[in-house]
């Protein structure tokens, strides 16, 4: 790529930022160079642009960045590494002559965060400034400013423009500007051996280009074979080819995958992934010789993550993620092949310090990006189909007023929001979109002035007639853009009426609001045929539907932000009682939000004390979600799923957005949040709703499938496993092991009463599970049991001592042989899902080798048959997850034979342990088959 490509982006677009205090003059001069006349200006809310021709091939696309404290944070999302920056000064405002070089700081940081290089300052008004003293203000200033701007010399190049007379307002000198820009920028690409070598240091700082990247992942995909259970296999037993870049991230990927799938944090599956890492270690020092690393395997997985979401977001909507996607994603986030990453994120000082390595610490220079960020229609332009001028203005005049409707804000208010978002979305759009027409002040108010006509005739004219036309709720509020359209027969071209096609499309008209010229605006429109009612009911039901199905789309930006701002003036009122309570309603989004906010920032006036704090506090708040031991009091959202998301969500939003230092600009930078219905862009509405979602809290940030149905599978296959299900002839004794389970005491009575064997022996004193709920001995228990159903005590042995199946087995044969009784076969009688342990046990344990051994229990329909007060589900899944680790390793300690485990019942294993399912684990055990 051409130095020049690589200065100031593809071709040769030139984009710059004007940016200053507000009143400053930005606005004024931007149309100066544009029009070449002195416009009159409003503040501006959101941002302008105009494309600024300088001759052969040359144009500046100049973004105007409206000045207010509001607005001018949102410049991280314009300025990046090609974009310069014309830094307004206003020599008038001397008061505020420290908050404008403050502005400038501000300014030239952002740019070293992005790598941008070029930055002009200029000297506004002095049209406005005494003659005589004109020069030596100027001066003044331009030597403060040089002092300021030598801070950052080493990364930043600022112009201090010394242009006498320079006025916005009357054009002098304005023109000089742009001729500096295009000559400097002009200059800087012709290669001399100095920029190159800057550009050789500077694309080291970090980063291989991304052609490479997306090179690499697409050679390294095409050249993959394996199928994903091969894969699998040869990365379970170290057997894998190459240990690369590549396969590790295959590796992780398919750990997040299966981590997703049982709704399991990050954090979980980092520690999966460890551990397999650790197992190849062991396996092979030298060629696996990853050591652990806590954070790093936690920064991957996030990347992977995120990866898989952004994918997902491309295309396959719904859809489960699986193994099988894993190349896909790798294709479509080829920055994934860029081994050090991670410096984008931590230093190295960071990073490689022994509590990094051991436990997770949050990044140092830049936070993870957040995953609903990149399902924003502003980074992903084409997630919706293109609309047209007028139906994207009706859709969004129609959310307005709707908004107005209910709000207790006043209509002006919600209007002049309104403007304001749609005017900045519509800029940022226009980024990357640039059919998209410029933001017009005339054209939206046009149609917000028209829904709102319209509405006014539904809401107030005709009240019963409103509620079978607008169906449920009969509000307005359930109105769809297609129904509403329909209802009232607009075509789009309605303003035609009012407007003359050069006045509609003016420069005057898009700045400030244009009367109508040829008809004035209409205050009401009444419904026309009753066709058309009946169109709109079918529309409208096709919206509810879809409402109904769950899975949401973000709204496009401008409802967005329009929502944000909502939920900011909201926020301000949250503490004011009007005289019929609280002005804002109690279970608000905004309370909420602001309340989640408060509780994150530990501080009641909602200020950052200061920003490590703030971070500190976000990575707990990430670390809370993940790990769900966090109530919030009284934070009113139904549901531990859903409080965790949001907190998920504020929290992820606080650590990006290090600059908002108030709950305002966290909102206005993260209009996200303002969603109340966020959750269903990641769950089902289905999983969302259900029991598990309110009280089991962890659920994966989107749903891939029904936890608990995916729990009920793999409960149901390890029970299998477990029940043997050996048919039963005669034998010498019963042996029945005892716990809390009195069903298998019965059994095992009821095949003496069925004349299996002449005796019965219950063994066990109090396990784990039965001390302190039974106040003796559980084959006294189990005893007394069996005397009930009609055995005659003297044909039942107790062995009251034994606490586990080993001593089981060793106290219970020298009791017998106490007795001179040496049984030749045993049936043995345990619980379903323990049939196998016991019967691996016996065979290896029993001292006499040729006892001939059967094993049974008690009769259910499956696993979900079992579970009852005494032995609940969730205890039972433990238990048996605990036992199958046991089958596995105790052979080698000699407590038990060899029984093979099927790859499928391991993996179920795995997976209920991620769930939480881990409480009957031996000691220290690591989970790799
Ligand atoms: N005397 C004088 N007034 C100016 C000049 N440039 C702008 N103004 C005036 O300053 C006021 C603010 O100008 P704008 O262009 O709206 O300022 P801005 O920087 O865009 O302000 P925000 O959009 O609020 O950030 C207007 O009244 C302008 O007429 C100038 O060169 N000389
Ligand atoms: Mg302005």
């Amino acid at each position: 790529m051409k130095l020049g490509q690589w200065l100031l982006g593809r071709g040769e677009e030139h984009s710059g930022i004007i940016c200053g205090l507000d009143a400053c003059g930005k606005t004024t001069l931007l149309y100066r160079w544009k029009l070449g006349e002195t416009v009159t200006t409003i503040p501006t809310a959101g941002f302008n642009i105009e494309t600024i021709p300088r001759g052969k091939g040359w144009n500046f696309t100049l973004w105007d960045l409206g000045g207010s404290d509001r607005t001018r944070p949102f410049i991280r999302h314009y300025l990046a590494q090609d974009r310069f920056i014309i830094f307004v000064h206003d020599c008038v405002d001397q008061l505020r002559l420290d908050e404008q070089l403050g502005a400038f700081h501000s300014c030239a940081k952002k740019m070293l965060e992005v790598g941008a290089r070029y930055m002009w300052v200029i000297f506004n008004k002095q049209d406005d400034l005494p003659p005589n003293e004109r020069d030596s203000t100027v001066r003044g200033l331009m030597s403060r400013y040089e002092k300021a701007a030598a801070r950052y010399s080493d990364s930043v190049v600022v112009r201090v423009l010394h242009l006498p007379g320079l006025s916005a307002k009357e054009g002098t000198q304005i023109h000089v500007v742009l001729d500096d820009i295009k000559q400097t920028l002009q200059d800087s690409q012709k290669p001399t051996a100095k920029s190159q070598v800057e550009l050789k240091g500077l694309q080291s700082a970090h980063a291989p280009s991304r052609w490479k990247l997306v090179e690499q992942a697409e050679e390294m995909v095409n050249a993959d074979g394996t199928t994903v259970e091969e894969f699998w296999r040869l990365f379970e037993s170290g057997q894998l080819p190459a240990w690369d870049l590549y396969n590790l991230l295959k590796a992780g990927y398919f750990i997040m995958i299966d981590g997703f799938r049982v709704g399991s944090s990050i954090f979980n599956s980092a520690e999966v992934f460890i551990a397999h890492l650790e197992r190849l270690r062991g396996i092979d020092p030298d060629r696996f010789p990853i050591a652990t690393h806590r954070t790093m395997a936690v920064f991957w997985l996030v990347q992977l993550q995120i990866a898989a979401l952004n994918c997902r977001g491309g295309g396959s909507e719904g859809k489960l993620l699986s193994r099988d996607d894993f190349k896909d994603v790798l294709v479509h986030s080829p920055e994934l092949m860029d081994a050090g990453l991670w410096k984008d994120y931590y230093s190295k000082d960071r990073l490689f310090t022994p509590e990094a390595r051991e436990g997770w610490c949050a990044p140092d220079l830049r936070p993870f990006p957040s995953v609903i960020r990149s399902h924003t229609p502003y980074t992903r332009p084409h997630a919706r189909p293109v609309q047209s001028e007028s139906d994207r203005l009706v859709g969004f005049a129609l959310v307005v007023v709707q908004k107005s409707i209910r709000s207790k804000l006043t209509r002006g208010a919600v209007v002049r929001q309104a403007l304001g978002a749609l005017q900045s979305s519509t800029i940022r759009q226009r980024a990357s979109q640039t059919s998209l027409p410029p933001y017009s002040e005339t054209k939206a108010y046009f149609w917000i002035q028209l829904t709102h006509a319209a509405l006014e005739f539904l809401e107030a004219k005709r009240p019963r007639e409103q509620k079978s036309m607008t169906g449920r709720n009969g509000s307005v509020q359930a109105l769809t853009p297609s129904a509403f359209k329909a209802l009232f027969g607009i075509t789009g071209e309605e303003w035609r009426k009012h407007y003359s096609q050069s006045l509609w499309d003016s420069v005057g008209a898009r700045m400030v609001f244009a009367d109508p010229d040829l008809k004035p605006l209409p205050a009401t429109i009444a419904v026309p045929a009753f066709a058309n009612v009946q169109i709109a009911r079918s529309k409208l039901a096709d919206g509810l539907g879809l409402l109904d199905s769950g899975h949401k789309e973000l709204p496009l930006t401008e409802d967005l932000a329009l929502m944000a701002e909502v939920v900011i003036d909201e926020a301000e009122l949250v503490d004011l009682e009007g005289p019929d309570g609280p002005i804002i309603r109690r279970d608000s989004h905004a309370r909420r939000l602001l309340r989640l906010y408060r509780e994150l920032f530990r501080d009641a006036t909602g200020r950052i004390a200061n920003e490590d704090d703030a971070l500190e506090q976000s990575a707990q708040a990430l670390g809370m979600s993940a790990a769900l031991d966090c109530e919030l009091p009284g934070f009113c959202i139904s549901g531990l799923a859903q409080r965790a998301f949001w907190i998920q969500q504020v929290g992820v939003a606080m650590n990006e957005s290090s600059s908002a230092s108030t709950f305002e600009e966290l909102i206005s930078l993260n209009p996200h949040l303002a969603y109340e219905q966020l959750p269903l862009v990641y769950f089902s509405s289905t999983l969302g709703a259900s029991s598990e979602a309110r009280d089991d809290g962890v659920r994966p940030l989107i749903a891939m499938t029904s936890t608990r149905e995916q729990i009920q599978r793999d409960a149901q296959l390890i029970y299998s496993y477990h029940h043997m299900g050996m048919s039963l002839g005669p034998a010498d004794a019963i042996f029945c092991l005892c716990s809390l389970d009195t069903r298998v005491a019965e059994r095992a009575a009821q095949l003496w009463l069925d004349s299996h064997a002449p005796h019965l022996i219950y063994s066990g004193g109090s396990g784990k599970l039965t001390a302190g709920r039974f106040t003796k001995p559980e084959a006294e228990v189990f005893a007394d049991v069996a005397r009930r159903m009609g055995v005659p005590a003297e044909r039942i042995v107790i062995e009251p001592a034994a606490t586990n199946t080993g001593e089981n087995v060793r106290f219970t044969h020298a009791l017998l042989e106490a007795r001179g009784m040496r049984p030749a076969s045993l049936i043995l009688v345990q619980k379903p899902y323990m049939e196998r342990r016991t019967y691996a046990t016996f065979k290896k344990q029993w001292p006499d080798p040729h006892t001939a051994f059967t094993v049974t229990s008690p009769r259910f329909d499956g696993f979900e048959a079992y579970p009852d007060a005494e032995n609940p589900r969730d205890l039972v899944i433990s238990i048996m997850v605990g036992d199958l680790v046991r089958i596995r390793d105790y052979p080698a300690k000699g407590f038990q034979v060899e029984q093979p485990i099927p790859r499928e019942v391991w993996a179920a294993m795995e997976r209920l342990v991620a769930a939480g399912f881990d409480k009957h684990l031996p000691e220290g055990v690591l989970l790799q088959n």
